[in-house]
Formats: structure tokens, sequence, C-alpha cells
């Protein structure tokens, strides 16, 4: 038996196509929605992943605004480059390209997003209200995660979740959103001081691997039946490389691989989270 694959790419696809049709209803109403990005500096990768959200912007009917800054930006123009979103009309959310070029205060920037235009829910104020269990956008990945796992019904409620990585977009806010009472998930977050990784993974129904340690997690590692989904993103030879390997899928009961998982979901929260904020705000 070989693992069933949790297919974001295809998921998202139809995600997109669903979006497509409540951005036209928003649109016969008067409603434009407009996604935003920041991009400082000229990192490859980086530049791949924001040309991938305008791409997907332009199949859904959401007018994209681009904003690069050189890798050269200072702070103020960072900060200026938010403010001027803050205040252009046409953009209704957007995102700031993480990580920033070294020297620039990364939580000073998304501080200075209008919480209103947050896309991302990256914001401190969408984080607090993530803790507080509030509604308001959700970060991106843990909301992939989550939708993945419900549209191929991997069961959630009660299960034991082992998430490897405690980063705030990914580990740690995964954390909140499975423990929230409309998933009732029993995390544990585990990262890199944690004694007994394999004992933690091996208990798991549902393991996250959100690491950036390429081939972390091994077959011996992973429950029988259990759901594996690799979030890492790290280059090895220039090449992109996750965190599950390849031999996980011989015991795995389902796994999200990595290219075409989790990655795609991520970008079409995004677009959710702009449409849901423009359906809210037209209410
Ligand atoms: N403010 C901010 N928000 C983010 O959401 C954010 C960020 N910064 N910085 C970087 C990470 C990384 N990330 C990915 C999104 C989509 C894919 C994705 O769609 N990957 C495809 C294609 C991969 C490829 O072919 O290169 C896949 O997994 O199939 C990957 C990675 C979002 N991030």
């Amino acid at each position: 038996m070989t693992a069933q694959i949790l297919d974001g790419k295809a998921t998202a696809a139809e995600i997109r196509s669903d979006l497509k049709t409540r951005v036209e209803a928003l649109r016969d109403r008067g409603v434009s929605v407009g996604l935003g990005t920041v991009l400082v500096g000229d990192d490859p990768g980086s530049n791949a992943y924001v040309t991938m959200k305008h791409r997907d912007c332009a199949e859904v009917g959401i007018q994209s605004i681009r904003r690069d800054l050189p890798a050269t930006a200072t702070q103020d123009e960072v900060e200026r480059a938010v403010a001027e979103l803050n205040a252009d009309p046409a953009c209704t959310g957007y995102i700031v390209q993480l990580p920033l070029p070294k020297g620039l205060d990364e939580q000073r920037v998304l501080e200075r997003i209008d919480p209103a235009k947050d896309a991302d829910g990256l914001h401190p104020m969408s984080l607090g209200r993530l803790v507080l269990m509030q509604p308001g956008p959700l970060p991106c990945t843990p909301k992939g995660i989550v939708d993945l796992l419900r549209r191929f019904d991997v069961p959630i409620k009660g299960a034991e979740v082992t998430v490897v990585g405690r980063g705030i977009t990914v580990g740690r806010a995964l954390g909140l959103l499975l423990t929230r009472r409309s998933e009732n998930a029993t995390v544990t977050l585990c990262h890199t001081a944690t004694r007994d990784l394999a004992a933690h993974t091996r208990q798991a129904d549902i393991v996250v691997a959100a690491a950036g340690v390429p081939d972390l997690i091994t077959a011996d590692m992973v429950k029988p039946g259990a759901a594996v989904l690799d979030v890492g993103v790290s280059r090895v030879d220039g090449k992109l490389a996750g965190d599950v390997a390849a031999d996980v899928r011989e015991v795995a009961g389902w796994v999200a691989p990595n290219p075409g998982g989790v990655g795609p979901m991520t970008r079409a929260m995004l677009l959710a989270n702009v449409v849901e904020a423009a359906e809210a705000a037209a209410r």
C-alpha cells in the first residue's frame, strides 16, 4: 500500500475556480478586489513566489499591484511602500514577501500594515486574534493545511498532530489553529531543542514537517497510516528540497508532496483571505 496523495495543486485549482465566481459576484455589486505585494531585493525564490501570486490573481480576476524595491532599500523606503498600499483604495489586501533582506526590521514593517488589509494574517493584530480565537485573517499556510486535510477527509478532531518547526508563519500558527474548538486536535510542537523528535512523530496521526531540514522525516519515524505533510523549503545544490524523505510514502496513509502539496494551497488561501475580506466589507 502506498500513501494517498494530498494533491494540493489540483485542490488549489478548484479553490481558485470557486473564488473566481465570488470575485465576479462582488464585481457585479460594484466591489473590486485588489491584491498588493511588496518584494524587497532580488532573491530568485521570492521573486518566483511573487510572480506566481500575480498569475493566480489574473486567473481569478483579482487586480494585482506589485511593488518591487531594490535590495538596497532602507527601512524608511519599505515602510513608505507599505503606507502607500494602506492608502491605495484599489488595494484591498496585500502582503510583504518574507524574508526581508538583512538589516531591515521585519516586525516593524509588518506592524505598519493596516490590519484591515492584512492578507497574510501575519500582522500582530491578526496573530493576536488567532491566539484569542477571534475571527480574522489566518496565516495562509496553516489555513491551507487545514483545508487540504478537510477536503481529503483526513480526521482532525481528536487527532494527535505533531508539528515540526515553531516558525510564526507555519508551525506556531498551525498549533494555535488546530487546537481551536472548531478543529479539536491535540498538538505537539517540536523544534530544534526537542530531545527525541522520532518519539513525537511516531505517535502522531498527522505529521506536519515545517523545519526546513532536507529529509528530516524518514519512514521509521512515521506511524503506519498517518498523514505526513511536507512544508519544508530548502535548497540543496540549487534544487528545492522538502523535509520528508521519499520512503515515507510506503508507510504513510496520506502524503502532501512538496512541490504540489501545501505550497499551492498557501497561494490559494492568500486569494481566499483577500476575497473574504472584500465580502465582509461589502456586507
Ligand atoms: N509574506 C509572506 N507570505 C508567504 O506566504 C510567504 C512568504 N512571505 N515568504 C516565503 C514563503 C514561501 N511560500 C510559498 C508559497 C507557495 C509555494 C508554492 O506554490 N510552491 C509550488 C511550486 C514550487 C516551485 O515549483 O517552485 C509547489 O509547492 O508546488 C511555495 C512557497 C510563501 N511564503
